[in-house]
């Protein structure tokens, strides 16, 4: 018997951890994949903001709590999966999305910033994803590992950003995924990316301003920047059976601003 597109759709029973899920793009990922029944932890490193993100979800009737945890310190990455597993019973689905950046020229950036945003953008998502694959995906021979890239890992920034430690970052993501994919296929687990635009979150909120909220969407073909439903879908078609067959991809939700030339 085939599932209904619904049947396809439903996260009942599943559980979701989501990294950086207290605002911005991984909060609007926890309410896709709470709204379509899944368990969702959540986890960043301030404890206040965890505690408002997660009343945000109970209000939407999503079981929700949260797990404070710094993903660019390893000892903290290990305590988090640990706690994700034993208060979720398991993870079915991982949200790698906590992520920095940096703005200074190339030939000027600073090392230290170099190492933060790779350490966090990269570095946290392997060891992650390491950590709740080997304790619990691989064990279940089943699992899904969302990886949040960003279309600033398919090229370059508009110049007057600079931001060459995220762009690269943001690459190494795109081919962590595809190579992880092509890992632990056999082990039952799917590994996708998304590849946002431009999203006004507190992240790009200045920069968007200094830019020009007006211009940064006339770029885009379809006029627009991204709002609070736009990786909704792409994340619940990656997280649910209907994406099953689906491993090793990226996807640019960015109104086709990756389309120009
Ligand atoms: N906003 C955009 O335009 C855009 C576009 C493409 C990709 N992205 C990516 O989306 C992801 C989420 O960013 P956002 O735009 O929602 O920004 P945001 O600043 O609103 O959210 C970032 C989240 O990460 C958490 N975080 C930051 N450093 C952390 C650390 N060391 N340990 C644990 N958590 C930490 C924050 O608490 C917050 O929950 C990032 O990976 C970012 O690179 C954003
Ligand atoms: O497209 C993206 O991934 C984001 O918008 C980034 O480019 C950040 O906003 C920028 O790096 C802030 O410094």
């Amino acid at each position: 018997m085939t599932r209904s597109v619904q049947q396809l759709f439903d996260l009942q029973g599943q559980s979701a951890l989501i990294t950086g899920g207290s605002r911005g793009l991984g909060l609007q990922i926890a309410h896709a994949l709470g709204e379509a029944g899944a368990k969702v932890l959540l986890s960043a490193r301030k404890a206040e903001e965890l505690e408002e993100a997660v009343q945000e979800l109970q209000s939407a009737g999503i079981d929700a709590r949260w797990v404070a945890a710094d993903c660019a310190q390893e000892a903290d990455i290990q305590r988090l999966a640990q706690e994700a597993l034993h208060r979720l019973g398991h993870v079915d689905i991982l949200v790698n999305n906590a992520g920095a950046s940096w703005g200074a020229p190339a030939e000027d950036h600073p090392t230290a910033a170099w190492d933060k945003v790779m350490n966090l953008n990269v570095r946290g998502y392997f060891l992650l994803s390491q950590a709740i694959a080997k304790h619990g995906m691989i064990p279940r021979k089943q699992g899904r590992i969302i990886n949040v890239a960003s279309i600033a890992g398919l090229g370059g920034n508009p110049v007057e950003m600079k931001t060459i430690a995220y762009n690269t970052s943001k690459g190494a993501v795109i081919n962590f995924t595809r190579a992880l994919a092509a890992e632990w296929g056999v082990h039952g687990i799917t590994v996708n990316a998304i590849c946002p635009g431009f999203f006004k979150t507190k992240m790009a909120t200045a920069l968007i301003e200094k830019l020009g909220e007006d211009k940064m969407a006339a770029h885009a073909p379809l006029r627009r920047l991204g709002d609070d439903e736009d990786l909704k879908g792409v994340a619940l078609l990656y997280a649910s059976a209907a994406g099953k067959h689906i491993t090793g991809q990226w996807l640019a939700v960015d109104g086709g601003v990756s389309c120009v030339v």
